[in-house]
């Protein structure tokens, strides 16, 4: 039986989003677990001032990949970055590039979205929906192409408890809504969205549905895996533990917490807490490549890359584990000694807002400006409540999801491979 390492040998991979927190290490590993891989395309756009070629090699400075410089330091050759911008017709690729990877691209891994929960609709829809389908137009002009691997979330479908790995009917025909934004006013949009996304809590799950339901639709032409993280988390174990590079999800959270900002969270101390280190996902979803292209599934195959159904964790658990930690390594320059509680009572958490959050900060602001000094306090809280406040409806809740598939995978890899995901399976189990 063939590894996963000589599967990609030899290939040609496109990566859109490997500037992004997963896309990162997607890139580090394929580098440094799949040496013989020929070459990384990875869709850039030039941002802050800088040229995508200059984003590029400052990623590659980055000591995420420290192990890939030690084992090749020329690993940068392999890397060839493309202009993009995923909003733009065409994603905004020249008409070479597009012959150049038209002619020999292997694989597709699609991580690029936009993450942000308080997306406008108009524009979650646009990068989560348009550029997935104009990714597929292009894959399908691809004369090699074996699988096409898309990143979406196991929240895309928050509005079920129990979620199968199935794709579910679309919210709404993706087509129709995108024909009918693209005439409406913003502000009209902004007032209906609300109405659209209905029982899901935001643009960005919304979006993340119907971009599924996109991919699903080409599932006749292509080879397609579809994969589905929970809350993605600082790694696990490689290329070493603990690597993040954002604030996003409960990371935000537990640095506030840890520089005794906040103190109180709305949360169900009962309710799972499905966090997954981002280096579980990435090995998933370089197997879930490899799977896809040697097996070629007739159906795109959903995985659900959860750990809730193996190994429960809850949010109780978290704030002990949490704290008691920022004890054993305080933060530098923190506001106050760490003490943040979770509560389910809406009135028990608005209570604690006013007096361990509110009440010090005006406090505090009224001491910078007898000083002379900016205040500072309220507005940085404003953002944190603000923050919370769209984070809790995940906090709160418990969900289900099945994970067959990611079993199935397990049962079909080579027994030297077994070696490597049996960190994985030991993670979540
Ligand atoms: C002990 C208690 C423990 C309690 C635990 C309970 C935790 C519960 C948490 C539940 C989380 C559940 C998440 C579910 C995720 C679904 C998974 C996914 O599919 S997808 C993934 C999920 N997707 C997401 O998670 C996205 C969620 N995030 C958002 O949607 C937006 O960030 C926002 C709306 C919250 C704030 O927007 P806005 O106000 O515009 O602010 P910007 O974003 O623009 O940031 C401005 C700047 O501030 C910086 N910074 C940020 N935080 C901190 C911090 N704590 N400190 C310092 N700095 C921080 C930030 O880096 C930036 O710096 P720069 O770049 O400018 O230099
Ligand atoms: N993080 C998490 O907890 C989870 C993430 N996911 C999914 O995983 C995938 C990756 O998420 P994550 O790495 O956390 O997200 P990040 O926000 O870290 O990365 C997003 C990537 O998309 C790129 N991108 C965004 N807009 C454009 C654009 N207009 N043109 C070109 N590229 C663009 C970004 O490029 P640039 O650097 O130029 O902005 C970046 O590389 C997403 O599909 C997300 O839905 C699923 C479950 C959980």
């Amino acid at each position: 039986m063939a590894s996963i390492a000589d599967y990609y040998a030899g290939k040609n991979v496109l990566i859109t989003g490997a500037t992004g927190f997963m896309g990162k290490v997607l890139v580090e590993k394929l580098l440094r677990s799949c040496p013989e891989v020929r070459t990384l395309y990875l869709l850039v756009r030039p941002k802050a001032g800088q040229s995508m070629q200059e984003r590029v090699s400052d990623m590659m400075k980055c000591k995420l990949f420290d192990r890939v410089r030690e084992d090749n330091p020329d690993f940068h050759q392999k890397i060839v970055p493309i202009s993009s911008e995923l909003t733009q017709p065409a994603l905004a690729i020249s008409p070479e590039d597009v012959e150049r990877l038209t002619s020999c691209v292997n694989i597709i891994f699609h991580c690029a979205a936009t993450i942000r929960f308080d997306e406008p609709l108009k524009h979650a829809l646009q990068l989560n929906v348009i550029a997935t389908q104009q990714l597929l137009s292009l894959a399908q002009q691809m004369h090699h192409l074996q699988a096409f691997i898309h990143i979406s979330t196991a929240y895309a479908n928050c509005n079920r408890r129990h979620i199968d790995e199935i794709i579910y009917p679309p919210p709404v025909e993706p087509k129709k809504l995108i024909d009918s934004l693209e005439w409406m006013e913003d502000s009209i949009v902004r007032d209906i969205t609300p109405r659209l996304i209905g029982e899901r809590p935001n643009t960005y799950t919304y979006t993340k549905a119907l971009a599924e339901c996109v991919v699903q639709r080409e599932s006749s032409k292509l080879s397609i895996g579809i994969i589905r993280p929970s809350i993605v988390g600082a790694s696990w174990q490689e290329p070493f533990p603990g690597w993040i590079d954002n604030f996003n999800g409960p990371s935000g959270v537990f640095i506030a917490a840890g520089k005794g900002i906040l103190r109180t969270m709305r949360a169900n101390n009962d309710a799972v807490a499905d966090l997954i280190p981002v280096d579980v996902v990435i090995n998933l979803t370089l197997a879930a490549g490899w799977y896809t292209a040697v097996h070629r599934p007739k159906a795109a195959l959903v995985y659900n890359c959860t750990t809730g159904g193996i190994n429960p964790f809850h949010w109780g658990e978290i704030e002990h584990h949490v704290m008691s930690s920022f004890k054993r390594n305080p933060l530098e320059q923190a506001f106050r000694r760490p003490n943040a509680n979770i509560t389910s009572n809406y009135l028990m958490n608005q209570y604690w807002i006013l007096v361990s959050h509110k009440f010090p900060a005006l406090i505090y602001d009224l001491y910078l400006r007898l000083s002379g000094q900016k205040p500072q306090m309220m507005r940085i809280f404003n953002r944190l409540h603000k923050a919370i406040g769209l984070l809790e409806y995940f906090s709160s809740q418990d969900w289900e999801w099945n994970s067959e598939n990611m079993s199935m995978l397990m049962s079909h890899l080579s027994p030297e491979d077994r070696k490597v995901q049996h960190s994985t399976l030991t993670c979540v189990s």
